[in-house]
């Protein structure tokens, strides 16, 4: 990643914004100074390498900050072959960080649609799911903007987007519970105008495995 000025491509629905990137070098030394606010020293042996090991793995824990929905959702083969009904790519895993801590938040996504005027590869569905989850996220937000970024690409009949996660900020610190789910939905289309839908993507979701 280039230490300058970038326009970060966010979610469709976002203006894009200019954000100062820090040179790598800036970016260490804030983690140093995080290791002393935890209270170890930057300087012994089995942390010297740690800064530069964090940087880079920031690269990729928020890389979705250098990718856009519409690049992922780009190539729509409007061709179905007679395909109109329920598309559904179900329990696809992601880690994401939730805004607030900046502590993972882990589970998966349920993305269902009614194609109208074609279909995406469904490996870009997943990919989709990993543009919004590697940025600092809410679950709700993160939800949201998956379902309107299929939304705006493929004008479907009805989308449903399910995410079901466990917040570390919740298990490993504050209220400290283990073991929680959370679970949040957005539905467009006709699964938001008709509950019968809903009930339908539900029962997809539980059915056999
Ligand atoms: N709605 C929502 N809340 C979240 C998400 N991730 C974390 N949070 C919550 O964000 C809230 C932040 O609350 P604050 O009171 O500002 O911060 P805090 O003192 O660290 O809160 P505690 O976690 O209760 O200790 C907490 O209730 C978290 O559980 C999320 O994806 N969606
Ligand atoms: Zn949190």
């Amino acid at each position: 990643m280039d230490d300058v000025v970038k326009t970060f491509p966010l979610s469709s629905f976002e203006p894009p914004r200019k954000i100062e990137r820090p040179s790598r070098e800036e970016a260490e030394a804030a983690v140093r100074t995080l290791l002393r606010w935890a209270g170890d020293d930057p300087d012994r042996e089995g942390l010297r390498e740690t800064p530069r090991r964090v940087a880079r793995a920031y690269e990729e824990f928020f890389k979705g900050y250098l990718e856009s929905a519409e690049d992922v959702l780009s190539t729509v083969f409007e061709e179905v072959e007679g395909y109109d009904d329920l598309v559904l790519v179900r329990d696809i895993p992601f880690t994401s960080h939730c805004e607030h801590h900046v502590v993972p938040f882990v589970g998966k996504a349920h993305i269902a649609y009614y194609p109208l005027a074609g279909v995406v590869g469904l490996s870009k569905l997943a990919r989709l799911v990993e543009v919004f989850a590697r940025r600092l996220q809410t679950q709700e937000a993160m939800t949201a903007q998956i379902a309107a970024a299929i939304d705006e690409a493929l004008a479907p009949r009805g989308v449903a987007v399910m995410v079901e996660a466990e917040h570390m900020c919740m298990s490993m610190r504050g209220v400290q519970k283990q073991g929680s789910s959370t679970v949040t939905m957005q539905f467009s289309g006709v699964f938001r105008d008709n509950a019968a839908e809903q009930a339908h993507f539900y029962t997809l979701l539980r059915g056999a495995r």
